[in-house]
């Protein structure tokens, strides 16, 4: 599938809004690949296709999960902020017909994170939260680390955010953030 007719079908399962979004992510993780090595090509179709499973109806997601055997956790059931990743790398895999393992887990990972997280998993994390139409307090500091090669502290810096806004919803964390954290803390001391 070429990137016209990629662009075309997620034109048609996101609005206008967020297709935007997706397209500054994909602009935002082409650059971040210059900077620190990465497959540019790879990055931007990570990049443009990471929320193709946001808009999903209820009974979408019911026919996806069913369709495909997806396995979602206890906190990922019924919330689709969280499992539109992993079930976005189900539709990368099987809808679009894309089978780099790279772009794929770069989609099921992009909410939460994990640990160890390879570089192009690190690239749309990032590309995600600091793209140009995103404005939230600390995101120029954010900027400033993922941009001056400080990839690690950029994320380590998103994923204490994520957990304090969390917190201060009262909802459930998510272990795999916790776990991305950890992992950042432990390799860094
Ligand atoms: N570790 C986590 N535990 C629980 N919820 C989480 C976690 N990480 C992210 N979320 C939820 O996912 C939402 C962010 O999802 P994201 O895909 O980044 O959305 P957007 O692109 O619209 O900002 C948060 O608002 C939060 O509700």
């Amino acid at each position: 599938m070429n990137l016209e007719i990629i662009s075309n079908k997620l034109k048609n399962m996101l609005p206008e809004r967020r297709f935007k979004h997706s397209e500054n992510v994909a602009k935002c993780a082409v650059k971040l690949s210059e900077i620190y090595g990465c497959d540019k090509e790879k990055s931007y179709i990570a990049g443009i296709i990471h929320d193709c499973a946001k808009y999903l109806e209820a009974k979408e997601v019911d026919f996806y999960v069913e369709k495909y055997s997806i396995e979602l956790d206890e906190l990922e059931k019924n919330n689709l902020a969280l499992s539109h990743s992993v079930i976005g790398s189900y539709i990368v895999r099987n809808e679009f017909n894309i089978d780099d393992e790279e772009i794929i887990n770069s989609v099921k990972y992009h909410t939460t994170g994990k640990a160890n997280m390879n570089l192009i998993e690190k690239i749309i994390y990032i590309a995600d939260l600091i793209e140009e139409d995103r404005n939230f307090p600390g995101v120029e500091n954010l900027r400033q680390l993922t941009y001056n090669g400080k990839l690690d502290e950029a994320l380590l810096e998103s994923f204490d955010n994520t957990i304090k806004f969390v917190i201060d919803n009262k909802q459930l964390i998510h272990p795999r953030t916790v776990e991305a954290r950890n992992y950042l803390m432990k390799q860094n001391n």
